[in-house]
């Protein structure tokens, strides 16, 4: 399998704290990855790290052998749009909608590059069969949906830009027991050849042996791996 993500000694923070400490990950072409820790310990810095968003960062990302990462010094988010361009598109932990768009709309704002935004009509249309209770809301005010139409708003919304990488931060999160596993399944329907998925995850019952490796995150660092996990 080819690598498509290659992360080496990235340390990452906010002005003065440091959350990650120098973090290797290698991510394959076809895989789903697990990463696990409690609350604060840096999964979702290390998502906001690949695409730009914290507030400093060094070390080196590499997709599809391009360096993303490096050093910054322009300020947070100010290359975050050449990154989804080359690919990587992330759903957000907490959905972060828009309260005041209608699901539609909503969807459209994912339509980031001008091929997407071309072909919005059909990606619409593959997400209404990926997550089939949004089809009857699409004018509907996201405001006024459940937690669990929201989390599938916020998930269609990552998947209106073709991507190569899928960063999906704690999609379960919040959520009653049977609509995070409907939520799961839709995740676990998205097909994988030629691209690689990184899902944080507190609950881990939930990545029984859906993901092909699980990597514990713990005060900023990788602790240790699973390989092709089968959980009870
Ligand atoms: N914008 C920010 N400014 C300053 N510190 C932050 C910011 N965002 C996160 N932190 C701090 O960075 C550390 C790691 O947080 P992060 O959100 O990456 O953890 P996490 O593992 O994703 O946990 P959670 O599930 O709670 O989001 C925490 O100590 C948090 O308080």
């Amino acid at each position: 399998m080819a690598e498509l993500l290659e992360i080496r000694r990235l340390t990452a923070g906010y002005g003065p704290l440091r959350v990650l400490h120098e973090v290797d990950l290698t991510v394959r072409a076809g895989e789903r990855i697990g990463l696990v820790g409690l609350n604060g310990h840096g999964k979702t810095t290390l998502f906001r790290a690949i695409t730009h968003m914290v507030g400093w960062q060094q070390g080196s990302i590499r997709l599809e052998g391009q360096e993303i990462g490096g050093t910054r010094s322009l300020g947070a988010g100010r290359r975050t749009s050449g990154i989804v361009r080359r690919g990587v598109a992330m759903a957000p932990q907490g959905d972060a909608i828009f309260p005041g768009l209608t699901v539609r709309q909503h969807l459209d704002c994912g339509a980031y590059t001008k091929l997407a935004w071309r072909e919005r009509r059909r990606r619409r249309e593959r997400i209404m069969e990926i997550f089939p209770p949004l089809r009857a809301l699409q004018s509907s005010l996201v405001g006024k949906l459940s937690g669990g139409e929201r989390r599938m708003v916020s998930l269609g919304r990552m998947l209106m830009v073709e991507a190569e990488l899928y960063l999906i931060d704690e999609p379960s999160l919040g959520l009653a027991p049977k609509i995070s596993r409907a939520v799961m399944d839709a995740v676990w329907s998205l097909p994988i050849e030629g691209r690689a998925m990184i899902i944080a995850e507190q609950n881990v019952s939930l990545l029984s042996g859906r993901v092909d490796r699980i990597i514990g995150m713990h005060a900023g660092r990788m602790r240790g791996e699973v390989g092709h996990v089968a959980l009870s």
